[in-house]
């Protein structure tokens, strides 16, 4: 094996699952492609920015770079798209943060997010979406839209379980499915390929459970198990079958009006919170038009993925969409949105997806103070209106500035 790429800083700490987060915590992070080349820098600059304001030089993150995507090809070797040292940095260090990659569509690699997030078993994909104000929206009140959605992150369809059409792979798993299963309803065997759709009791129970206890700490008042559960009834309908029995077996929820929607009360805030589900796709006309009676959201990794981008939208966009993937020893921050390659190197997109990210992984660290003066220094930009492209088409009177610009504005606004 050649001799590790990774230089860990002089002077930083490890932070180790159960103990306290050290001072000088040592963060790996991943550049990234595409854009990450803009925005992993910017939400460096910041985030140092925010923590020393917070702790006049008492904290520090020290930060680490780790390799994944086609920076790690042209570090490690032309195939060397995550490295092995990569993953167990990721691990040693158990708190990181990573820019977009790139997965290409069809044929070529199998996503290296998804294969970190299995790999790490970051089950828990955390996506909050909030409205700051004066961002551009096409709704009429997006602060209505205030939700955290609480994707599966290690099952579903994108376990990648899956055969090309016409290959032997596909032909004998259509030919098991036939001969073996009797199942006679494959439209055309000859020319299918076909995808594996794995949803467990485990898998189900852990992102439910995550979801309600996120609920009780917040003081929230639901959480909707979102499916397709008429139609993919022994995954998705499972989803929500174990959705309700997690709440009401492990939380003491009551069925209301005989079920199956149910509700328990908070047992930090005596205040009620309501499980109740709802079909993916009257959810997603729901979300537009009655955003305020959805809250907490547990869901398939799929359908997580589709509501993130889309409920994003509602409040602004991707370009501050952030994120978590979480496990229980494990957390990789990272943005919604991807590597947007057509702006790559243009410092222009917005870094504020990312840096809202990193403002979740402060919290997670505890260094609330820090987080705190992140979401100033970004609300006092926009009210400013000093935005990136994505917000100044749709501002009046905006100015429109760039990448590495939004960052410094944020750090003039701390
Ligand atoms: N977690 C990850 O690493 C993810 C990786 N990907 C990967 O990224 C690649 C590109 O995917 P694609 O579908 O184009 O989706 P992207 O999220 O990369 O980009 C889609 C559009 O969203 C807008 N956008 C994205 N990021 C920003 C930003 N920071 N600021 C402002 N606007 C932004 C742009 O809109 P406009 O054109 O209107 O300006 C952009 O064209 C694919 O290979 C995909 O697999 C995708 C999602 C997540
Ligand atoms: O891995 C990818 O390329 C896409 C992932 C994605 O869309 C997401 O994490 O929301
Ligand atoms: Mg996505």
């Amino acid at each position: 094996m050649s001799a590790s790429k990774i230089t860990v800083p002089a002077g930083g700490q490890k932070i180790i699952p159960g103990q306290p987060v050290p001072d000088n915590p040592i963060i790996p992070f991943i550049e990234g492609d595409g854009i990450g080349i803009d925005i992993t820098p910017v939400m460096i600059k910041v985030i140092d920015a925010a923590v020393a304001k917070a702790y006049g030089g008492k904290k520090k993150i020290h930060w680490m770079e780790v390799y994944a995507g086609e920076k790690s090809t042209r570090i490690y070797g032309p195939d060397e798209w995550l490295p092995k040292e990569t993953f167990d940095a990721l691990k040693e260090f158990s708190v990181s943060i990573k820019g977009p990659m790139t997965t290409p569509v069809g044929g070529g690699i199998r996503s290296l997010n998804v294969a970190l997030r299995q790999e790490l078993d970051l089950y828990q994909c955390v996506r909050p979406v909030r409205y700051f104000k004066g961002v551009p929206s096409p709704l009429k009140n997006p602060e209505l839209t205030d939700m955290v959605i609480y994707r599966e992150n290690t099952e579903d369809i994108y376990a990648g379980i899956e055969w090309q059409a016409l290959s032997d792979g596909a032909r004998k798993v259509i030919a098991f499915l036939q001969n073996e299963m009797g199942v006679r309803k494959i439209r055309f065997p000859e020319t299918s390929g076909i995808g594996i759709k794995p949803v467990s009791i485990e898998g189900t129970s852990r992102i439910v459970r995550a979801a309600i206890r996120y609920a009780i700490d917040n003081d929230r008042k639901s959480v909707t198990l979102v499916h397709k559960g008429n139609i993919m009834k022994f995954t998705e309908g499972l989803f929500r079958d174990i959705g309700y029995k997690v709440a009401q077996e492990e939380f003491g929820a009551q069925p209301i009006d005989g079920g199956p929607w149910c509700s328990f009360e908070n047992p930090g805030t005596g205040r009620e919170i309501i499980v109740k589900d709802a079909i993916a796709d009257a959810f997603l006309q729901q979300i537009l038009l009655r955003p305020a009676e959805y809250d907490v959201i547990a869901t398939l990794n799929l359908n997580g993925d589709y509501v993130s981008d889309a409920l994003a939208a509602q409040v602004g966009g991707i370009g501050i969409a952030p994120g978590a993937n979480i496990s229980d020893q494990y957390a990789c921050f990272e943005a919604t949105h991807g590597t947007a390659p057509k702006y790559a190197g243009q410092d222009k997109v917005n870094p504020g997806s990312l840096i809202l990210s990193a403002e979740m992984m402060l919290r997670h660290l505890g260094w609330k103070e820090a987080a705190d003066l992140v979401i100033k220094g970004m609300e006092a930009a926009i009210a400013d209106k000093q935005v990136t492209y994505d917000f100044a088409r749709l501002m009046e009177g905006a100015n429109e500035i760039s990448c590495s610009a939004f960052g410094d504005a944020m750090i003039a606004r701390m």
